[in-house]
């Protein structure tokens, strides 16, 4: 459904250096520096998957959006969503997709909503009865019967962004890209707009692209993710595997019933192959590779005396940082001192 082979994007950007001479130069003799926003990238997303787009601020994923959406003119490389190309701006490609940016608005400020998806209806050619039952259907999914009359500035946050989604699939698209849909929402409306976006997909197959910098949106809605950073893709594949391949570690969270000597715990828990990252009786937390979790936790609960133990993934969020900084080596974490000891 959506083909991106060796895609890149680089922006020439104009050069302003400070000072009136230096702004005078510029005049005759413009400097330009290159941003390589997209980097050759390639992926392929099958009909009717939601895929989490990840990556740092500024890392590309808003050009990629835009590039696969047609908004933008790729310097190389090769797309195809939904067997067309994008920037060649056909009407039956328009028909099909749509692009959602948390941070700008389609909405006409001082209309009600209702208003502006009278104004799509005839943009997009929407027949009647289609046009009452989508509104129907959007109004009781997303709980908008007390606001769609509304002037769109005496919206809260929430209420317009939902408002947003409407207008953007109105026309029914089934390629669907979402730029932060749900930033700056409070976690209810996160939630509700996370169950829309999942009942989109499912109701009309859609295939969504999904990009937020909040983790409880991709793991709820996105088995698969793509992660750029600098412009070139660090990581595509499962979320689970996100966290194997950037995280191979687990943390062990104990409660010791009486204090023991640091020089004790240390030893106990380099003998079962974990590090100490910190003991502060009575907590003490210990860290090891996955396979040898089990095996740890056996030994520590023999020798230690402990009341509580539990086992933990590392946070999506944290697996996501490293996975930013590309953190690979195992063997860096290990020479890592642990970072507090003390009875
Ligand atoms: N129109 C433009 N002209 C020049 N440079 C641009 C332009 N748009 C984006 N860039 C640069 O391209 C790079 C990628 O930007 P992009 O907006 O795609 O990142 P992003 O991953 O969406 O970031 P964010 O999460 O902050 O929205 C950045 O270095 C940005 O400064």
């Amino acid at each position: 459904m959506i083909d991106v082979q060796g895609l890149t994007k680089v922006y020439r950007v104009h050069v302003r250096k400070p000072g009136f001479a230096a702004s005078l130069r510029s005049l005759w003799h413009r400097e330009y520096r290159e941003v390589r926003a997209v980097d050759g990238i390639d992926f392929h997303i099958p009909e009717g998957q939601i895929v989490g787009f990840l990556g740092p601020n500024g890392a590309g994923k808003t050009t990629t959006m835009k590039l696969l959406t047609g908004l933008l003119h790729p310097t190389s490389g090769q797309i195809k969503v939904g067997g067309f190309i994008p920037f060649q701006q056909q009407n039956a490609f328009k028909k099909r997709v749509s692009l959602v940016m948390g941070q700008k608005s389609q909405l006409i400020w001082d209309i009600p909503a209702s208003e502006t998806f009278l104004i799509h209806k005839e943009v997009y050619d929407i027949a009647p009865p289609d046009y009452r039952q989508r509104i129907d259907y959007f109004t009781e999914m997303l709980d908008l019967s007390a606001v769609i009359d509304k002037p769109v500035r005496q919206l809260s946050l929430g209420e317009r962004m939902k408002c947003e989604l409407v207008a953007a699939l109105l026309h029914r698209p089934d390629l669907v890209f979402l730029d932060e849909p749900t930033i700056g929402l409070d976690v209810n409306m996160q939630e509700a707009m996370r169950r829309f976006i999942s009942s989109y997909n499912r109701d009309y197959k859609a295939t969504i692209l999904l990009t937020s910098h909040y983790m409880a949106d991709v793991s709820a809605l996105c088995e698969r993710v793509l992660v750029i950073n600098h412009g070139k893709l660090l990581y595509d594949g499962a979320i689970s595997k996100l966290i194997d391949r950037f995280s191979p570690y687990k943390r062990i969270a104990l409660v010791l019933g009486d204090p023991v000597a640091a020089e004790i715990v240390e030893a106990a828990v380099r003998s079962g192959g974990g590090r100490l990252v910190s003991y502060v009786y009575p907590q003490l937390e210990v860290e090891a590779p996955r396979e040898d979790v089990t095996g740890l936790s056996a030994k520590l609960l023999t020798s230690l005396p402990v009341v509580d133990l539990t086992i933990e993934d590392p946070s999506l969020e944290s697996v996501i940082g490293m996975a930013y900084a590309n953190v690979e080596e195992p063997q860096q974490e290990q020479a890592r001192l642990p970072k507090e000891i003390g009875v």
